[in-house]
């Protein structure tokens, strides 16, 4: 068995400076040390990319930098080392562009650099390569705290805890224990449907998300829509409710989607299943075109629409593939 580590960035490989917490600690050494005298020692090999983030740097350009950093190497499996901040992100896309795969990829990290007392970094990495050597799971997955979770449904629900992240509309895959309890082993499996049989790379793409309030006007809509993006992500109210009796606010979206924008309603709650029929303010979306995000978290519909648009769909090639799986997204 031979796993590979790749180090992306984020706080647990950082050290302090004078402008606050910027990579540069020895991880190499670190994870020797962590791993010497265990079962994964001498399994585990370090590679770290060239440009080592903080990822709220991050972009899709570093999205396909990881996954041209696992195409290089010849390995059982991968563990990823990503900042938390944007993980749920990057874990939701790779899980895309690897479908078919069949080497597990788990991406972890910690809220505490690998040095400071009482790092979570230890345990998390311990975890991921416990997870990623264990044959048990497939697809891309997610290892913080004591959990293991499907990549392309978690989110970031902490900024301190070392319970940081959550998927909530789905258990997690494991639970860390002696032993550790394994769910359905199907969540995180490779299994999955493609737009196209050759995967294009992921490019940046002019995907906006806007997070309705109540009393937003339809000016102040339009005007955050102006110029028109590429897809549009509006963060609804409940079910995808939104304020219907606004004057003109349904008419902006309507010229969007009639412009060949695909408009994607994902909700604000954390735990959501998007129904557009299910009430009046929900309806009047779907009756000019937008579709529903159904339970995706607003991470793995972003990266999605990412992915899609990487591809060179057309918009209603885009509205179809938002409605069904890739791998186990909705
Ligand atoms: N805990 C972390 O890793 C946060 C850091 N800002 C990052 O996302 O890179």
């Amino acid at each position: 068995m031979r796993i590979s580590v790749i180090y992306t960035g984020g706080t647990i490989g950082m050290v302090s400076s004078p402008n606050g917490l910027v990579p540069g600690a020895d991880l190499q050494g670190w994870l020797e040390k962590l791993l010497a005298g265990t079962d994964l020692d001498g399994v585990a090999e370090l590679t770290e990319l060239p440009r080592l983030i903080d990822s709220s740097n991050a972009t899709p350009a570093d999205w396909q930098a990881i996954l041209d950093a696992i195409k290089a190497e010849d390995a059982d499996a991968f563990v990823i080392l990503h900042g938390t901040d944007t993980m749920s992100y990057t874990a939701a896309a790779l899980s895309y562009a690897r479908v078919g795969a069949k080497e597990p990829v788990v991406i972890t990290g910690s809220q505490l650099p690998l040095g400071a007392p009482g790092s979570d970094a230890g345990k998390n990495v311990m975890g991921a390569l416990t997870a990623a050597s264990s044959g048990k799971v497939g697809g891309v997955s997610l290892y913080f705290g004591d959990h293991l979770l499907a990549g392309n449904r978690t989110t970031k629900v902490s900024s301190w805890g070392f319970e940081g992240f959550a998927s909530p509309v789905i258990p997690p895959l494991a639970t860390a224990g002696g032993p550790w309890h394994w769910n359905s082993l199907e969540m995180g499996a490779t299994a999955g449907n493609l737009p196209k049989e050759e995967i294009r790379r992921y490019a940046r793409h002019d995907v906006t998300v806007v997070d309705l309030v109540p009393g937003i006007t339809a000016q102040r809509l339009r005007a955050l829509l102006t110029p028109a993006p590429e897809a549009v992500i509006i963060r609804a109210f409940g079910v995808g409710n939104c304020p219907s009796d606004e004057p003109g606010f349904v008419d902006v979206i309507k010229d969007l989607v009639s412009g060949g924008v695909p408009v994607v309603i994902s909700s604000q709650c954390m735990q959501a299943e998007v129904v557009l029929g299910a009430y009046e303010t929900g309806e009047v979306l779907a009756k000019v075109g937008c579709v529903g995000a159904a339970d995706m978290t607003l991470e793995a519909v972003y990266a999605k629409l990412v992915f899609l648009l990487s591809q060179g769909l057309s918009a209603s090639e885009i509205r179809d593939w938002m409605q069904k799986p890739i791998c186990g997204e909705l």
